[in-house]
């Protein structure tokens, strides 16, 4: 009798679930915020310009001058937990890991610095994962961000014998529960603050413009998130003021339009005193809030003529952005668990 052949022991038979955002330095010195933005700004789908063009302007300009100024935003909103979106990111990973109980292995990692992408994906599989579920927490799609996290998870593959089977949690930009959990979430921190806001400006992450002619549904995507946010919070304040517009405009190229800032100021100047942010397209506090909109924002709006303003804070890890999250992800892992 022959016996059949031996192999090493592999685990399999998980099911695991990887929560991935954008990522941020390690640090907030120039040389680690040199080190991250070198890694991002590299990537073919955030600066859509041919290498041979790119790669100078990179390393001649973008990262002899850049670092040293987003080190010292950085330094202003850092915390002793590091940077506020790796630590809300990993709250929030253990936070889903409690709703879901054993049968998932939650992780969460950062498409640019650490935890990378390939490193916690190669974890899962590791630990029996041979069904997996990337979720990039972007409600909004674009090629900058959910295609790079595609394109991080492919090459991961690539290094793979046994491949886990693969889901990607779709975007949920005009999702009832995503909407829901917004409404309910910004109604309660405006019905919080101390002054009565005549406008709510819902800012967004800008782009390129040339992005949505060649395809992109960021744009659009954006627009109905706006759309269906104003529908839903209009019988709670039938007197506010809901405006679009997209933030942190990078480089020389038209990006999309109205511009957080400039429509901020020229609020201020016509007239409006008292103006309240969101920024429903992130899904933790960062950089791009704490700093350009909570801290800047609030000195445009002041020295153009405002009088009370407030920047409210992303879903992050509390409840509602919590139970939306935990049935988006139990939707996808339909048929798996
Ligand atoms: C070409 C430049 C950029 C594109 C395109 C872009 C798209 C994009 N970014 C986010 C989300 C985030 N961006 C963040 C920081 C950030 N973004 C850019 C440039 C582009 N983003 C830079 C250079 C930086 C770094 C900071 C700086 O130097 O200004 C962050 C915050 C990171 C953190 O550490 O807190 C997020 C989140 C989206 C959603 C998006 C396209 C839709
Ligand atoms: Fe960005
Ligand atoms: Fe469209």
């Amino acid at each position: 009798m022959t016996r059949p052949l031996d192999h090493p022991r592999v685990a399999f038979g998980r099911i695991g679930v990887l929560l991935v955002n954008l990522g941020t330095p390690d640090e907030s010195s120039p040389a680690a915020v040199r080190r991250y933005l070198a890694e991002f700004l590299s990537d073919p789908r955030v600066v859509e310009i041919p290498k041979l063009v790119w790669g100078p302007i990179l390393h001649g300009v973008i990262l002899r001058t850049r670092p040293r100024k987003s080190a010292h935003a950085y330094q202003q909103v850092w915390t002793d937990e590091g940077s506020p979106l790796a630590a809300i990111t990993s709250r929030q990973a253990r936070a889903l890991r409690e709703r879901m109980g054993d049968r998932v292995i939650v992780d969460w990692a950062m498409r640019y610095g650490k935890p990378a992408v390939s490193d916690r994906f190669a974890a899962l599989q590791s630990q029996g994962c041979d069904r997996i579920l990337v979720a990039p927490l972007y409600p909004q799609y674009s090629a900058a961000t959910n295609a790079s996290v595609m394109d991080a998870i492919c090459k991961a593959l690539g290094a793979m014998r046994w491949q886990p089977a693969l889901r990607t949690l779709p975007p949920y930009y005009d999702d009832r529960g995503y909407i829901d959990a917004l409404a309910r979430d910004i109604g309660s921190q405006i019905g919080g603050l101390s002054f009565n806001p005549e406008v709510l400006l819902l800012s967004f992450h800008g782009m390129p413009e040339r992005t949505l002619q060649l395809g992109d549904p960021y744009y659009c995507h954006c627009r109905k998130t706006a759309r269906l946010l104003g529908e839903a919070l209009a019988p709670q304040f039938p007197k506010l003021r809901i405006d679009t517009t997209f933030q942190s405009r990078f480089g020389r190229a038209k990006w999309l339009e109205p511009a957080t800032d400039i429509t901020i100021a020229e609020e201020a100047r016509n007239g409006t005193r008292r103006m309240v942010l969101a920024a429903p397209g992130f899904s933790a506090d960062c950089l791009e809030t704490l700093e350009e909109l909570a801290i800047r924002g609030r000195e445009t709006f002041m020295e153009a003529g405002g009088t009370d303003f407030a920047t409210l804070a992303c879903l992050n890890d509390r409840e509602p952005g919590m139970i939306m999250l935990e049935n988006l992800i139990r939707r996808e892992l339909g048929g798996w668990i």
